[in-house]
């Protein structure tokens, strides 16, 4: 579906691609991840037609990026509203925008609301909004026509929980239709939760490429120990529970709280770094 190959991307001295090649199959959901600054806006910006590469190529079902926009939903990094218009007009005008009229507008703007749970907001003035349900209504606006194509920006950046769910929801249920998504983000458990698979970013490149398996298994994580006179205990492990159990046997003190936490994202990125290093 979406096809991205060696595309380089200058700001005047500044690289920020670098031959940034990815892949993405329809209904498949790629987490897009990397430190900041790795280029990863940059991309979402040049596929959605916003931004020119200086070189290297990308194709949207086989077509240029400036053929397909009524086929692309963007959610970008920044929230991008009008703040004098309502939710309701917002989605009617994106809506529009992507070719619905009628009674399947009036769908369209039904269902979404209901997913993204935005009845109660539907005719307030987007400005006058909480950071989460501007999120949600961001994401609105990119979902509203059920495009082939969905890039989304870090779509739950400063989002509750219930507004990460309601996206999530939504974006797991349009890739189960067989949309090919983008999906930005900083958090590994969203990438869990959505079943994606991952590509890393760094310096304007991918640098690694995979389903969540292929790349955290053997990672260790982390069980610590905190003993009632405040001493902690952290192993790093890639056998918590067998860890976990060791450390309860061997404590000579009570303990009085226990933390296990798998692999993250800052250990991919520094197996990677440990990988390119040697
Ligand atoms: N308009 C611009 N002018 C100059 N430099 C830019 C511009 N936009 C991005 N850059 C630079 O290009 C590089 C890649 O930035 P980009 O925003 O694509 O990274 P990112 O991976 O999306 O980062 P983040 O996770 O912080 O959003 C960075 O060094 C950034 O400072």
């Amino acid at each position: 579906m979406l096809e991205v190959v060696e595309l380089v991307k200058r700001y005047g001295p500044v690289t920020a691609l670098d031959g940034f090649t990815l892949s993405v199959a329809a209904g498949e959901i790629v987490g897009l991840v990397g430190h900041n600054g790795a280029g990863k806006t940059t991309f979402v910006e040049i596929v959605s037609n916003l931004l020119r590469p200086d070189s290297g190529h990308v194709t949207i079902d086989g077509k240029p990026p400036s053929a397909m926009r009524g086929q692309v939903g963007v959610a970008p990094q920044h929230i991008a509203l009008y703040p004098t218009v309502t939710v309701r007009e917002h989605l009617r005008l994106f809506g529009r925008l992507g070719g619905l009229r009628r009674a399947a507008l009036d769908s369209a703007v039904d269902d979404l609301a209901g997913m993204l749970r935005l009845n109660e907001i539907m005719d307030r003035r987007t400005g006058r909004l909480s950071g989460g349900q501007q999120r949600r209504t961001q994401a609105a606006t990119a979902l509203i026509h059920r495009p082939s194509m969905l890039l989304l920006d870090e779509p739950t950046a400063g989002a509750d929980l219930e507004t990460r769910q309601a996206i999530l929801d939504v974006v797991k249920q349009r890739a189960g239709e067989g949309a090919a998504v983008v999906y930005t983000t900083h958090y590994l458990p969203e990438i869990t939760e959505l079943r994606a698979t991952i590509a890393v970013a760094r310096n304007g490149l991918v640098i690694a490429r995979g389903t969540h398996d292929e790349l955290l298994e053997g990672l260790p994580g982390e069980v610590r120990l905190v003993l009632d006179n405040e001493e902690e205990v952290s192993v790093s492990t890639t056998e918590p529970t067998a860890t976990l159990i060791d450390l309860l046997k061997n404590a000579d003190r009570p303990i009085s709280a226990v933390d296990v936490r798998n692999p993250s994202l800052d250990d991919l990125y520094h197996s990677l770094a440990v990988r390119d290093a040697s």
